[in-house]
Protein backbone atom coordinates (compact mmCIF):
# COMPACT_ATOMS: atom_id res chain seq x y z
CA UNK A 1 0.00 0.00 0.00
CA UNK A 2 1.40 3.47 -1.16
CA UNK A 3 2.01 6.09 1.68
CA UNK A 4 -1.13 8.10 0.74
CA UNK A 5 -0.81 10.64 3.52
CA UNK A 6 1.59 13.38 3.43
CA UNK A 7 4.36 13.22 6.01
CA UNK A 8 5.74 9.87 6.89
CA UNK A 9 5.01 7.13 9.41
CA UNK A 10 6.74 7.39 12.37
CA UNK A 11 6.52 4.98 15.12
CA UNK A 12 8.06 5.33 18.81
CA UNK A 13 8.68 2.76 21.36
CA UNK A 14 8.64 3.31 24.61
CA UNK A 15 6.46 6.14 26.30
CA UNK A 16 8.35 7.05 29.06
CA UNK A 17 9.16 11.14 29.18
CA UNK A 18 11.82 11.14 26.05
CA UNK A 19 9.61 8.54 23.88
CA UNK A 20 6.65 11.12 24.62
CA UNK A 21 7.73 14.06 23.91
CA UNK A 22 9.54 12.81 20.32
CA UNK A 23 5.85 11.32 19.37
CA UNK A 24 4.11 14.41 20.27
CA UNK A 25 6.80 16.23 18.37
CA UNK A 26 6.59 13.63 14.88
CA UNK A 27 3.04 13.78 15.38
CA UNK A 28 2.78 17.85 14.23
CA UNK A 29 3.54 17.15 10.82
CA UNK A 30 3.29 13.00 10.17
CA UNK A 31 0.80 10.12 11.26
CA UNK A 32 2.49 8.72 14.50
CA UNK A 33 2.22 5.70 17.03
CA UNK A 34 3.50 5.68 20.38
CA UNK A 35 3.91 2.28 21.73
CA UNK A 36 3.14 1.83 25.67
CA UNK A 37 4.65 -1.17 27.53
CA UNK A 38 1.97 -1.01 30.22
CA UNK A 39 -1.41 -1.42 28.39
CA UNK A 40 -2.91 1.02 31.02
CA UNK A 41 -1.02 3.07 30.36
CA UNK A 42 -1.95 2.95 26.70
CA UNK A 43 -4.90 3.74 27.70
CA UNK A 44 -4.74 6.64 29.82
CA UNK A 45 -2.85 7.85 27.17
CA UNK A 46 -5.55 7.58 24.29
CA UNK A 47 -8.21 8.65 26.67
CA UNK A 48 -7.30 11.58 28.46
CA UNK A 49 -4.30 12.77 25.90
CA UNK A 50 -1.66 13.17 28.33
CA UNK A 51 1.01 10.65 29.80
CA UNK A 52 0.53 11.86 33.56
CA UNK A 53 2.84 9.04 34.70
CA UNK A 54 5.94 10.80 32.50
CA UNK A 55 4.94 14.46 31.17
CA UNK A 56 2.22 15.54 33.97
CA UNK A 57 0.28 18.80 32.62
CA UNK A 58 1.79 18.78 28.62
CA UNK A 59 -1.35 18.13 26.15
CA UNK A 60 -0.53 15.53 23.46
CA UNK A 61 -2.13 16.28 19.86
CA UNK A 62 -5.03 14.91 19.08
CA UNK A 63 -4.04 12.99 16.02
CA UNK A 64 -1.29 11.19 18.17
CA UNK A 65 -2.21 7.26 18.43
CA UNK A 66 -1.21 5.14 21.32
CA UNK A 67 -1.55 1.10 21.88
CA UNK A 68 0.68 -1.08 24.09
CA UNK A 69 0.11 -3.86 20.83
CA UNK A 70 3.38 -4.31 18.92
CA UNK A 71 1.38 -5.47 15.87
CA UNK A 72 -0.56 -2.59 16.04
CA UNK A 73 2.74 -0.31 15.91
CA UNK A 74 4.53 -2.26 13.16
CA UNK A 75 0.98 -2.29 11.34
CA UNK A 76 1.12 1.47 10.98
CA UNK A 77 4.62 1.70 9.78
CA UNK A 78 4.37 -1.57 7.14
CA UNK A 79 3.14 -0.40 3.81
CA UNK A 80 4.48 3.17 4.23
CA UNK A 81 7.08 4.30 1.81
CA UNK A 82 9.62 5.69 4.62
CA UNK A 83 8.93 4.36 7.73
CA UNK A 84 10.60 5.41 10.62
CA UNK A 85 10.77 3.95 14.47
CA UNK A 86 12.22 5.83 17.27
CA UNK A 87 13.41 3.81 19.98
CA UNK A 88 12.44 5.65 23.13
CA UNK A 89 13.77 3.28 25.67
CA UNK A 90 16.53 3.26 28.49
CA UNK A 91 19.51 0.88 27.59
CA UNK A 92 18.38 -1.89 29.80
CA UNK A 93 15.26 -2.26 26.97
CA UNK A 94 17.48 -2.04 24.12
CA UNK A 95 18.11 -5.43 23.14
CA UNK A 96 15.15 -6.54 23.97
CA UNK A 97 13.36 -4.04 22.12
CA UNK A 98 15.66 -4.16 18.76
CA UNK A 99 14.83 -8.04 19.10
CA UNK A 100 11.14 -6.83 18.99
CA UNK A 101 12.04 -4.41 16.23
CA UNK A 102 13.22 -7.32 14.20
CA UNK A 103 10.93 -9.94 14.62
CA UNK A 104 8.10 -7.30 13.77
CA UNK A 105 9.65 -6.18 10.40
CA UNK A 106 9.66 -10.01 9.24
CA UNK A 107 6.29 -10.56 10.81
CA UNK A 108 4.88 -7.84 8.54
CA UNK A 109 7.07 -8.64 5.48
CA UNK A 110 8.73 -5.29 5.94
CA UNK A 111 11.69 -4.38 3.45
CA UNK A 112 12.92 -1.07 4.36
CA UNK A 113 12.98 0.49 8.25
CA UNK A 114 14.77 3.22 9.68
CA UNK A 115 15.21 3.35 13.47
CA UNK A 116 16.83 5.58 15.82
CA UNK A 117 17.69 5.31 19.05
CA UNK A 118 17.69 7.84 22.23
CA UNK A 119 18.89 6.07 24.91
CA UNK A 120 22.31 7.51 26.67
CA UNK A 121 24.50 5.10 28.32
CA UNK A 122 26.16 1.78 27.77
CA UNK A 123 25.11 -1.87 28.30
CA UNK A 124 25.63 -2.53 32.47
CA UNK A 125 26.57 -5.85 31.99
CA UNK A 126 28.77 -5.91 29.06
CA UNK A 127 29.89 -2.50 28.35
CA UNK A 128 28.24 -2.36 24.68
CA UNK A 129 27.33 0.84 23.12
CA UNK A 130 23.97 1.13 21.93
CA UNK A 131 25.18 0.40 18.34
CA UNK A 132 26.72 -2.63 18.69
CA UNK A 133 23.60 -3.98 20.65
CA UNK A 134 21.40 -3.41 17.71
CA UNK A 135 24.27 -4.69 15.42
CA UNK A 136 23.81 -7.99 17.42
CA UNK A 137 20.07 -8.00 17.22
CA UNK A 138 19.33 -6.70 13.78
CA UNK A 139 21.93 -9.58 12.47
CA UNK A 140 20.27 -11.98 9.70
CA UNK A 141 17.66 -9.32 9.18
CA UNK A 142 17.61 -7.57 6.06
CA UNK A 143 16.22 -3.72 5.16
CA UNK A 144 16.61 -2.36 8.95
CA UNK A 145 19.13 0.78 8.95
CA UNK A 146 20.04 2.40 12.26
CA UNK A 147 21.31 5.39 13.48
CA UNK A 148 21.06 7.39 16.96
CA UNK A 149 19.01 10.28 17.88
CA UNK A 150 21.07 12.38 21.00
CA UNK A 151 21.90 16.10 21.79
CA UNK A 152 21.12 18.76 24.75
CA UNK A 153 17.27 17.82 25.29
CA UNK A 154 15.11 18.17 28.45
CA UNK A 155 11.84 15.89 27.58
CA UNK A 156 9.74 18.67 28.99
CA UNK A 157 11.28 21.52 27.45
CA UNK A 158 10.84 19.89 24.00
CA UNK A 159 7.44 18.49 24.79
CA UNK A 160 6.55 22.48 25.81
CA UNK A 161 7.73 23.42 22.49
CA UNK A 162 10.86 25.36 23.58
CA UNK A 163 13.67 25.54 20.95
CA UNK A 164 16.10 22.44 20.70
CA UNK A 165 19.11 21.13 18.46
CA UNK A 166 19.77 17.40 18.59
CA UNK A 167 22.03 15.19 16.25
CA UNK A 168 20.87 12.45 14.34
CA UNK A 169 24.25 10.40 13.69
CA UNK A 170 24.31 7.26 11.21
CA UNK A 171 25.86 5.91 8.41
CA UNK A 172 23.32 6.49 6.03
CA UNK A 173 22.45 9.54 4.71
CA UNK A 174 18.92 8.25 3.97
CA UNK A 175 17.82 7.76 7.44
CA UNK A 176 19.88 11.01 8.19
CA UNK A 177 17.08 12.74 6.05
CA UNK A 178 14.31 10.61 7.45
CA UNK A 179 14.67 11.52 10.58
CA UNK A 180 15.31 15.06 9.87
CA UNK A 181 11.99 15.38 8.13
CA UNK A 182 10.70 13.83 11.11
CA UNK A 183 11.57 16.63 13.51
CA UNK A 184 13.13 19.42 12.09
CA UNK A 185 11.16 22.80 11.98
CA UNK A 186 9.79 25.11 14.07
CA UNK A 187 11.35 25.18 17.39
CA UNK A 188 13.54 21.62 16.85
CA UNK A 189 16.42 21.79 14.49
CA UNK A 190 18.47 18.45 13.75
CA UNK A 191 21.99 18.62 12.71
CA UNK A 192 23.73 14.95 10.96
CA UNK A 193 26.89 13.44 12.14
CA UNK A 194 28.13 9.99 10.84
CA UNK A 195 30.28 9.78 14.36
CA UNK A 196 27.87 6.96 15.85
CA UNK A 197 30.40 6.05 18.44
CA UNK A 198 31.09 9.69 19.80
CA UNK A 199 27.52 10.65 20.06
CA UNK A 200 26.89 7.74 22.11
CA UNK A 201 30.50 7.76 24.55
CA UNK A 202 29.49 11.46 24.39
CA UNK A 203 25.79 10.53 25.71
CA UNK A 204 26.89 7.62 28.13
CA UNK A 205 29.75 10.15 29.96
CA UNK A 206 27.62 13.75 30.49
CA UNK A 207 25.07 11.56 33.04
CA UNK A 208 28.18 10.44 34.88
CA UNK A 209 29.38 13.88 35.26
CA UNK A 210 26.07 15.14 35.80
CA UNK A 211 26.13 13.33 38.82
CA UNK A 212 29.57 14.18 40.06
CA UNK A 213 28.48 18.22 38.86
CA UNK A 214 25.86 17.49 41.45
CA UNK A 215 27.39 15.80 43.93
CA UNK A 216 29.49 19.45 44.09
CA UNK A 217 26.61 21.44 43.93
CA UNK A 218 25.04 19.07 47.09
CA UNK A 219 28.33 19.70 48.91
CA UNK A 220 28.42 23.04 48.29
CA UNK A 221 31.36 23.32 46.38
CA UNK A 222 30.76 26.52 44.20
CA UNK A 223 30.69 27.22 40.48
CA UNK A 224 34.72 27.21 39.94
CA UNK A 225 34.77 23.12 41.25
CA UNK A 226 31.62 23.04 38.60
CA UNK A 227 33.55 24.61 36.07
CA UNK A 228 36.12 22.41 36.92
CA UNK A 229 34.73 19.48 36.85
CA UNK A 230 32.21 20.16 33.24
CA UNK A 231 36.06 20.32 31.43
CA UNK A 232 37.90 17.77 32.34
CA UNK A 233 34.98 15.20 32.55
CA UNK A 234 35.16 16.69 28.43
CA UNK A 235 38.74 15.71 29.00
CA UNK A 236 37.59 12.03 30.01
CA UNK A 237 34.84 11.89 27.62
CA UNK A 238 36.55 12.54 24.47
CA UNK A 239 39.83 10.33 26.03
CA UNK A 240 37.68 7.65 26.25
CA UNK A 241 35.53 8.51 22.95
CA UNK A 242 38.98 8.63 20.70
CA UNK A 243 40.16 5.07 22.28
CA UNK A 244 36.94 4.13 20.55
CA UNK A 245 37.34 5.42 17.42
CA UNK A 246 35.29 8.76 17.76
CA UNK A 247 36.28 11.61 16.34
CA UNK A 248 37.42 14.06 18.43
CA UNK A 249 35.50 17.25 17.36
CA UNK A 250 32.26 15.57 18.08
CA UNK A 251 33.27 16.16 21.62
CA UNK A 252 32.93 20.19 21.19
CA UNK A 253 29.24 19.49 19.60
CA UNK A 254 25.94 18.73 20.91
CA UNK A 255 25.87 15.31 22.06
CA UNK A 256 29.33 16.26 23.73
CA UNK A 257 29.55 19.81 25.09
CA UNK A 258 25.91 20.47 24.69
CA UNK A 259 24.65 17.52 26.35
CA UNK A 260 27.54 18.02 29.09
CA UNK A 261 26.35 21.38 30.26
CA UNK A 262 22.72 20.79 29.97
CA UNK A 263 22.95 17.76 32.40
CA UNK A 264 25.44 19.25 34.63
CA UNK A 265 24.13 22.23 35.21
CA UNK A 266 20.06 22.07 34.50
CA UNK A 267 17.85 20.80 37.43
CA UNK A 268 15.46 19.34 34.95
CA UNK A 269 18.42 16.74 35.21
CA UNK A 270 17.79 13.24 36.97
CA UNK A 271 21.50 12.31 37.19
CA UNK A 272 22.47 15.54 38.27
CA UNK A 273 19.72 15.27 40.89
CA UNK A 274 20.89 12.03 41.96
CA UNK A 275 24.36 13.80 42.50
CA UNK A 276 22.86 16.69 44.53
CA UNK A 277 21.26 14.49 46.60
CA UNK A 278 24.07 12.49 47.90
CA UNK A 279 25.95 15.60 48.00
CA UNK A 280 23.20 16.55 50.26
CA UNK A 281 24.02 13.24 52.65
CA UNK A 282 21.57 10.94 51.38
CA UNK A 283 22.11 7.42 50.26
CA UNK A 284 21.77 5.93 46.79
CA UNK A 285 19.43 3.36 47.52
CA UNK A 286 17.04 5.81 49.23
CA UNK A 287 17.26 8.53 45.99
CA UNK A 288 16.71 5.76 43.86
CA UNK A 289 13.47 4.91 45.88
CA UNK A 290 11.90 7.83 45.90
CA UNK A 291 12.80 8.42 41.39
CA UNK A 292 10.20 6.64 38.99
CA UNK A 293 12.36 8.16 36.21
CA UNK A 294 15.80 6.39 34.55
CA UNK A 295 19.39 8.17 35.80
CA UNK A 296 20.53 6.23 33.30
CA UNK A 297 24.26 7.39 34.90
CA UNK A 298 23.90 5.48 38.02
CA UNK A 299 24.00 2.08 36.39
CA UNK A 300 26.53 3.21 33.66
CA UNK A 301 29.15 4.22 35.39
CA UNK A 302 30.76 1.13 36.55
CA UNK A 303 30.64 -0.21 33.23
CA UNK A 304 32.19 3.25 31.70
CA UNK A 305 34.80 2.84 34.40
CA UNK A 306 36.14 -1.17 33.60
CA UNK A 307 36.20 0.33 29.77
CA UNK A 308 38.10 2.91 30.19
CA UNK A 309 40.32 0.40 32.06
CA UNK A 310 40.33 -2.06 29.75
CA UNK A 311 41.45 0.05 27.00
CA UNK A 312 44.17 2.00 29.60
CA UNK A 313 42.16 5.41 29.51
CA UNK A 314 42.37 7.37 32.74
CA UNK A 315 38.43 8.62 33.94
CA UNK A 316 39.52 10.21 37.52
CA UNK A 317 36.31 11.73 37.82
CA UNK A 318 34.28 8.20 36.73
CA UNK A 319 36.60 6.22 39.11
CA UNK A 320 35.46 8.80 42.28
CA UNK A 321 31.46 8.88 40.95
CA UNK A 322 31.65 4.93 40.94
CA UNK A 323 33.18 4.71 44.94
CA UNK A 324 30.61 7.22 46.32
CA UNK A 325 27.58 5.14 44.63
CA UNK A 326 29.27 2.05 45.06
CA UNK A 327 32.25 1.76 47.49
CA UNK A 328 30.32 4.15 50.41
CA UNK A 329 33.12 6.61 49.66
CA UNK A 330 32.40 9.45 51.18
CA UNK A 331 31.90 12.47 48.61
CA UNK A 332 33.78 15.10 50.45
CA UNK A 333 36.90 12.04 50.42
CA UNK A 334 36.30 11.58 46.81
CA UNK A 335 36.74 14.94 45.68
CA UNK A 336 40.32 15.60 47.60
CA UNK A 337 41.34 12.41 46.59
CA UNK A 338 40.54 14.09 43.15
CA UNK A 339 42.63 17.18 44.31
CA UNK A 340 45.23 15.12 45.23
CA UNK A 341 46.05 13.86 41.86
CA UNK A 342 49.62 14.68 40.85
CA UNK A 343 49.80 17.88 38.99
CA UNK A 344 49.65 17.53 34.95
CA UNK A 345 50.06 19.47 31.58
CA UNK A 346 46.26 20.51 30.63
CA UNK A 347 44.91 18.65 27.46
CA UNK A 348 45.91 15.34 28.12
N1 LIG B 1 14.00 12.42 29.43
C1 LIG B 1 14.86 13.13 28.74
O1 LIG B 1 14.90 14.36 28.84
C2 LIG B 1 15.79 12.44 27.76
C3 LIG B 1 16.08 11.10 27.88
N2 LIG B 1 16.94 10.52 27.00
C4 LIG B 1 17.27 9.12 27.09
O2 LIG B 1 16.16 8.37 26.63
C5 LIG B 1 16.11 7.10 27.28
C6 LIG B 1 14.71 6.91 27.87
O3 LIG B 1 14.62 7.87 28.91
P1 LIG B 1 13.30 8.51 29.46
O4 LIG B 1 12.18 8.49 28.48
O5 LIG B 1 13.69 9.81 30.00
O6 LIG B 1 13.01 7.50 30.65
P2 LIG B 1 11.74 7.45 31.58
O7 LIG B 1 12.22 6.95 32.88
O8 LIG B 1 10.99 8.72 31.52
O9 LIG B 1 10.83 6.32 30.87
C7 LIG B 1 11.35 5.04 30.65
C8 LIG B 1 10.47 4.35 29.62
O10 LIG B 1 11.07 3.14 29.22
C9 LIG B 1 10.29 2.03 29.67
N3 LIG B 1 11.22 1.08 30.25
C10 LIG B 1 11.90 1.17 31.39
N4 LIG B 1 12.71 0.12 31.55
C11 LIG B 1 12.52 -0.66 30.46
C12 LIG B 1 13.03 -1.89 30.04
N5 LIG B 1 13.93 -2.56 30.77
N6 LIG B 1 12.59 -2.39 28.87
C13 LIG B 1 11.69 -1.73 28.12
N7 LIG B 1 11.17 -0.55 28.47
C14 LIG B 1 11.59 -0.03 29.62
C15 LIG B 1 9.33 2.59 30.70
O11 LIG B 1 8.14 1.80 30.66
P3 LIG B 1 7.19 1.68 31.94
O12 LIG B 1 6.50 3.00 32.07
O13 LIG B 1 6.28 0.58 31.59
O14 LIG B 1 8.08 1.38 33.12
C16 LIG B 1 9.11 3.98 30.12
O15 LIG B 1 8.24 3.94 29.04
C17 LIG B 1 17.21 7.12 28.35
O16 LIG B 1 18.34 6.44 27.88
C18 LIG B 1 17.53 8.61 28.50
O17 LIG B 1 18.86 8.83 28.89
C19 LIG B 1 17.48 11.22 25.97
C20 LIG B 1 17.20 12.56 25.80
C21 LIG B 1 16.35 13.27 26.71
O1 LIG C 1 19.71 13.48 28.41
C1 LIG C 1 19.09 14.38 28.91
C2 LIG C 1 19.09 15.74 28.38
O2 LIG C 1 19.78 15.81 27.16
C3 LIG C 1 18.30 14.14 30.14
O3 LIG C 1 19.17 14.06 31.21
P1 LIG C 1 18.78 13.24 32.51
O4 LIG C 1 18.60 11.82 32.07
O5 LIG C 1 19.89 13.47 33.48
O6 LIG C 1 17.47 13.83 33.00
Amino acid sequence: MADMAPGLRVAVLGAGSWGTALAAACARGHATMLWARRPELARRIADTRENADYLPGVALPQDLRCTSDLDDLFGHLSGAERPLLILGVPVAGMEQACREVAAGVVRHGMGDLAVAWTCKGLDADTGRLPHAIAEAAFAGTAGISTGVLSGPSFAREVARGLPVALTIASASAELRGRVTEALHGGAIRVYGSEDIVGVEVGGAVKNIMAIACGIGDGLGMGANARAALITRGLAEMTRLGVALGAQADTFSGLTGLGDLILTATGDLSRNRHVGLEIGRGRSLDEILGDMTQVAEGVRCAPAVRDLARRCGIEMPITEAVCAVLFDRVPPAQAVSRLLARDPKVEGN
